[in-house]
């Protein structure tokens, strides 16, 4: 008989409204206090704030009185993250009566730790999505004496547990440790001796080797390799959506705009292993990390994750959204400057990107790029396990990504042993995406053969942010300078962001074309609007730029970031003046070429 125990958080339930703020005598000032409600799990916690609290502050009372840790807690206050923890309450318009809505962030691995009766103690991690049937292979993979699923028995609490019941739904109803039992029942023989029988106990033999079959399935891929008009031919709500196939329970294809356009090997072979894994009755499980719907998909077998799927309408904000975000009333996103439903080709592109392009910008080598963004590809897909709580037959757009075996994210340990030349390089893809969204949860940790750290930059879906004001004059005018606001980055607090690109990385940065990736990305299906192109284009010449002048990954990175929501960033500063210069109807060319002087300009200032 063996134990594990799962440990789990226990959620506090204290009042949110602290003693002095109920006590105006006790300092309280009443003008600056509002009270805001806080949206959690479906009930509506009111919380008396003061508009001068910071962010920071904001989230330390909620793990205070309820226990969510603050790197956890996402709150997001009328379609907006509230990401800046040393901004203000009211630096973000929060107003007396609104809901603030908290996204908890929620590991997706749970530990598990097995003790056998002989003493022996293991751990590994378990996906809370994963079910009891998947504990009992892991403990099979691991001991020996347990290969034969069915001979285990898993109890908890004294209830037998069946083999389809999941890990969050068992550690839900548990306070503190759950406890698991693995009971391996023995097999009882019965010899004839003369006219008696004895009767013995027997452990099953052990087995040395698994018995699964690793063997890969024959494909049975039934793609339609038609054209689309383009990634984003299928926008959310759009009517054309196709619905499901008779033959099949769930339906799984690339989105294919170009025909000319082959799939690399790499991404067939991703595509493949998920269609392998829901043929065979593997279901997508979602994850609990996270604002929006992800899906991990496993192999035929159950036994790994093979790709990560993000629908498009279960983006944050948008219709299906299964975090019970509010949905966006103007179609702009999380982040400013982003548009519900266009995660998913940003997603592609950020891969397409960073794949390394030879002297006639073509992609050459199909895995891994510069910065090691995860192969990724836009798919059609169909099944139940979704969240489209109104019609199950509609199949999804979205993003398929390479599931990246890792350790946990950057959140997790300290900086200081990341690679030099890695952190440099995610700065790099950063800088020339404009990527809104670099928190070290989206750098997932590895190890390569040799034990050195890897970093893989993930969650590319807030990148090249462009105007989505309704503000006709900005609409009009192609005004960007706010496009920039959210920009931030994780490295920029870390030490080697303060040491100089090597050669090899000056080299890369110097081959970079903002035009030909524009035409590589059109080409493959993703035609930028202006706006966004402008974005891409503005902040490639800054890395450019910044790197010809022998800038540090955290020179370049500040100029793009506001210290805080108020003050502008100097790339701001830089665009706002630039376009301040320009007649309106003024080409693109002629405005890139007064943005570059300004930014020469600027530049030189910080250079001296
Ligand atoms: N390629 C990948 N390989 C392994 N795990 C991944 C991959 N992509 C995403 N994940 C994991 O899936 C979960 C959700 O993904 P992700 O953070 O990208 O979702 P999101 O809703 O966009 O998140 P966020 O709220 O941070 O913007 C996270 O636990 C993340 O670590």
């Amino acid at each position: 008989m063996s134990s594990a125990g799962l440990a789990v958080v226990s959620i506090r339930n204290e009042p949110l409204v602290p003693p002095d703020h109920m006590n105006p005598e006790l300092g309280f000032c009443e003008n600056e206090s509002i009270w805001i409600y806080l949206a959690l799990c479906g009930s509506m916690i009111p919380m008396r704030v003061l508009e001068s609290d910071s962010i920071e502050s904001l989230k330390l009372r909620i793990q205070t009185c309820k226990g969510f840790v603050v790197k956890n807690q996402k709150l997001v206050c009328s379609g907006r993250e509230l990401a800046r923890s040393n901004s203000l309450i009211r630096d973000y318009g929060v107003n007396d009566g609104n809901v603030l809505h908290l996204v908890l962030r929620l590991s997706d691995l749970q530990v598990i730790t097995v003790k056998t009766t002989s003493g022996k103690e293991f751990t590994f991690h378990v996906e809370r999505g994963r079910d009891v049937s998947y504990v009992k292979q892991q403990i099979a993979r691991r001991e020996k004496g347990f290969t034969d699923l069915d001979e285990q028995e898993v109890v908890c609490d004294g209830e037998c547990l069946e083999d389809q019941r999941r890990i969050d739904d068992i550690c839900k109803h548990n306070d503190a440790v759950l406890h698991l039992l693995v009971r391996k029942s023995a097999k009882v023989r019965a010899k004839p001796i003369a006219k008696n029988f004895e009767l013995s106990v027997v452990a099953p033999e052990l087995k040395d080797e698994q018995d699964f079959d690793g063997g890969k399935k024959e494909n049975s891929k039934q793609y339609d390799l038609g054209g689309e008009e383009s990634w984003s031919g299928y926008d959310v709500g759009r009517e054309e959506v196709p619905k499901k196939p008779l033959d099949r329970d769930f339906l799984l294809e690339p989105v294919i705009v170009n025909p000319k356009v082959e799939l690399s090997s790499v991404i067939v072979d991703m595509i493949n292993l998920t269609f392998d894994g829901l043929d065979n009755g593997k279901i997508p499980i979602r994850s609990v990390e996270g604002t929006g719907g992800a899906y991990f998909m496993q192999d035929s077998l159950g036994q790994k994750f093979v790709s990560v799927f993000k629908p498009i309408d279960e983006e944050p904000l948008a219709v299906n959204n299964p975090r019970n975000l509010p949905v966006s009333t103007d179609g702009v996103g999380l982040k400013k400057g982003t548009r519900v439903g266009e995660g998913a080709f940003r997603e592609v592109a950020a891969y397409i990107l960073d794949l390394y392009k030879n002297e006639q910008g073509k992609i050459y080598g199909d895995e891994k790029g510069f910065a090691g963004v995860p192969p990724t590809a836009m798919i059609k897909c169909l099944h139940s396990c979704f969240n489209n709580p109104d019609d199950l037959t509609t199949v999804k757009i979205g993003s398929l990504q390479l599931f990246v075996e890792n350790t946990g994210s950057c959140e997790d340990i300290g900086p200081g042993s990341f690679p030099v030349d890695q952190v440099h390089k995610i700065s790099v893809l950063d800088i020339r995406l404009a990527n809104v969204d670099r928190h070290a949860g989206n750098i997932l940790l590895n190890k390569d053969e040799d034990g050195q750290i890897l970093l893989i930059p993930i969650d590319h879906g807030y990148c090249l942010p462009e105007s989505v004001s309704t503000d006709l004059l900005v609409y009009c005018n192609f005004i960007l300078a706010f496009y920039f606001e959210d920009c931030t980055f994780e490295w920029l607090y870390w030490p080697q962001s303060r040491q100089s690109y090597s050669s090899e990385i000056i080299d890369y940065i110097k081959s970079l074309d903002a035009e030909e990736d524009i035409a590589l990305l059109k080409f493959l299906g993703w035609d930028m609007s202006p706006k966004c192109a402008r974005t891409f284009r503005v902040s490639t010449m800054l890395l450019k730029k910044g790197a010809e002048r022998g800038l540090t990954p955290f020179a370049i990175g500040s100029i793009l970031c506001r210290e805080n929501i108020k003050v502008k960033s100097v790339i701001e500063e830089i665009v706002q003046e630039a376009e301040d210069s320009v007649l309106p109807g003024t080409s693109e060319a002629a405005f890139l070429e007064t943005l570059s002087d300004i930014m020469d300009r600027r530049l030189d200032e910080i250079e001296c």
